[in-house]
């Protein structure tokens, strides 16, 4: 990352991550602008993460708070993710296999859904060994007339310019995040560009840039866990994924009013501080503009897509997730390498 911008410090401020976990990665710091600097759009042109301060993209969101959600939505069951312990890694239950789930490892999260009051005494009588619990809601119009009247208070001309500019598709979905603290969503990707809204509290945000995904080692394509990386940053295994030693990351904090830019296919780990309040975030997720003329050299963004396209092609091809691997091995060794 030798060519990041300098924020006004030259990017180099150092964020308080004390209250989170710390993992032997190295981390630069995410550059942080205030929300008019020139330099923001700079950085999501070059598709390079930005911690945008001052903007009042959801000024009217700045009071969600869940005694504020229990009022207004008082009935609307919402989801709620479950988890053994602090990882929520998320599970794409339309590729586990049907009918197999014994032989499957336990699936370590599960769904339920609960309206905001229970989730905020369930939270609020939280004790060390209890599954832990994460909202993750969708707007939608099932959010009820006072959140859907403060969503389209947002400052949507803001957020259009940034969709214009940078020639982004369709705005996919807001997802309304409360996490009790201490929550962790483990290292993965999505393939939307992403404005990442804190409303309360604080998240650390780590991220690595999509060429190091052979440093993060990402299940099949086929798998449940599509997406996400499968080294356990608290208890990293060398033997079974070694670059992740040579993995190099950027971090953020957060916090009330904060939008972080996370580029589409820019792994991201993201965490509530500990011993804490709960936190609320809220995400944009945005299409990308699609390929009109491709220019050489390939971003790594696009070689990521086309690992993704050759491994469903391959395995659509063979009917046999279990002969991939020795097709692409023999495509490669003694070969390529
Ligand atoms: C999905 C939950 C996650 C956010 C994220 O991964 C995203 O917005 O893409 C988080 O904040 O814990
Ligand atoms: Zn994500």
């Amino acid at each position: 990352m030798s060519n990041t911008l300098p924020s006004e410090d030259g990017g180099k401020e150092k964020y308080d991550t004390s209250g989170f976990r710390k993992y032997n990665i190295p981390l630069e710091q995410v550059p942080k602008f205030s929300h008019d600097d020139p330099r923001v759009d700079e950085y999501i042109s070059e598709m390079k993460p930005v911690l945008i301060t001052g903007s009042n993209l959801i000024e009217s969101a700045m009071k969600w708070d869940l005694e504020y959600i229990s009022e207004h939505m008082p009935s609307s069951n919402l989801t709620v993710i479950i988890s053994k312990d602090h990882n929520f890694k998320y599970v794409n239950e339309k590729k586990l296999p049907q009918g197999q789930m014994s032989n499957l490892k336990p699936i370590h999260t599960r769904w339920s859904s609960m309206t905001a009051r229970e989730f905020l005494q369930k939270i609020k009588s939280w004790k060390e060994g209890d599954e832990r619990l994460y909202l993750q809601q969708v707007l939608d119009s099932s959010v009820g007339p006072q959140l859907v009247q403060d969503f389209l208070h947002f400052n949507w001309e803001w957020a259009k310019n940034k969709q214009r500019i940078h020639g982004w598709g369709p705005l996919t979905s807001n997802l309304l995040l409360i996490s009790m603290e201490g929550n962790v969503t483990p290292c993965h990707y999505d393939e939307q560009q992403n404005l990442f809204v804190g409303i309360r509290g604080f998240k650390r945000c780590i991220l690595f840039p999509p060429e190091q995904f052979d440093c993060l080692y990402p299940p099949p394509v086929s798998d449940p866990h599509d997406r996400q990386s499968q080294v356990d940053f608290e208890n990293p295994d060398l033997k079974r994924f070694p670059k992740f030693s040579e993995a190099r990351g950027m971090e953020a904090i957060v916090g009330r009013g904060d939008i972080l830019y996370i580029p589409l296919y820019w792994w991201h780990h993201i965490e509530s501080k500990q011993n804490d309040d709960y936190t609320v975030s809220l995400n944009f997720w945005y299409k990308t503009k699609p390929t009109a003329d491709i220019e050489y050299p390939l971003k790594s963004h696009q070689k990521v897509a086309i690992l993704r396209n050759i491994e469903k092609m391959v395995a659509e091809a063979l009917q046999n997730p279990d002969e991939v691997a020795h097709l692409m091995r023999a495509l490669v060794l003694g070969r390529y390498t």
